[in-house]
């Protein structure tokens, strides 16, 4: 451990390069504990390298990345011990069931779980009558509720999602937003990647922007559009009668669409 645990994930200089297309360039920030923080970018513009990276999933080019003060190059047991990551829906099996499914990764993470244990948790997320439900038969919003407590069945210090409420409809979306913001409120570190700039507003603490592999800035989205409210690029793109992130962010990232 070093002396850096006011953050649960610190990242500083990272690069990240696939052959000749330099993904990530030299980015650096740190996510505290208690703290959503949102990276945000287009397409293309290096989100899920950075994951990728943090999770351990691809090794990067530069830079350092610490969690919960764990350096994962030289301690990589203890830093994936301390990161939940919520894996895509389609990441399990259709005909487990939901019990199943937990238990299974609860085993994983070297957690046990009794009866008691496992009903509260499915309580949490609503689905105390479902525990032998099929994970095929969960709706889209459901699944994701599953795959979020499956993330954070070890009780992790950092809590990673990767656009974790595209495709769901309004009610599962808020369902899920609330269940990130109790996460918050016990304390875990969220770091996580959307694309909607509405819901990147009313949730994250702070955010960072990134497009072409750099972070071109970082701050609370209030401090954001405070700061950019009266940039030529923001008001030309401006359309609600006041200045939203969603302005913020295409009058710094541009208007043309990314492949
Ligand atoms: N395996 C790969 N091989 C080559 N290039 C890649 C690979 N993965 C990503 N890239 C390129 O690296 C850059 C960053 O991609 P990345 O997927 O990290 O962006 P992103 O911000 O997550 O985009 P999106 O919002 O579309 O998911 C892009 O130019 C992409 O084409």
């Amino acid at each position: 451990m070093d002396n850096q645990t006011q953050y649960v994930l610190q990242v500083a200089d990272l690069q990240v390069r696939y052959g000749n297309v330099q993904a990530v360039k030299s980015v650096s920030f740190g996510v505290k504990p208690g703290e959503i923080f949102g990276l945000l970018g287009p397409n293309g513009a290096g989100k899920t390298s950075t994951l990728s990276a943090i999770e351990g999933l691809l090794t990067p080019n530069a830079g350092t990345i610490t969690v919960d003060g764990y350096n994962i190059t030289s301690h990589p047991l203890h830093a994936r011990a301390s990161m939940g990551v919520q894996l895509q829906a389609n990441s399990f099996q259709a005909e487990l069931t939901i019990t199943e499914i937990v238990q299974l990764y609860a085993g994983i993470y070297g957690v046990s779980l009794n009866n008691a244990a496992l009903q509260q948790m499915l309580d949490r997320i609503g689905l105390a009558d479902a525990a032998n439900r099929r994970y095929g038969q969960l709706s889209g919003g459901q699944q994701q509720r599953v795959s979020l407590l499956i993330a954070i069945v070890h009780d992790p210090k950092l809590v990673l999602l990767d656009e974790p409420t595209t495709g769901l409809d309004p009610q599962s979306r808020r369902a899920l937003w609330e269940r990130i913001e109790a996460l918050r409120t016990q304390g875990h570190g969220i770091l996580l990647t959307t694309h909607s700039m509405e819901e990147a507003e009313s949730v994250c603490d702070r955010i960072a922007i990134i497009d072409h592999g750099s972070i071109i800035a970082t701050d609370t989205p209030e401090a954001l559009i405070e700061r950019h409210r009266h940039d030529a690029e923001v008001i030309a793109v401006s359309r609600k009668g006041r200045i939203t992130l969603e302005d913020v962010f295409i009058g710094l990232t541009g208007t043309s669409v990314r492949a």
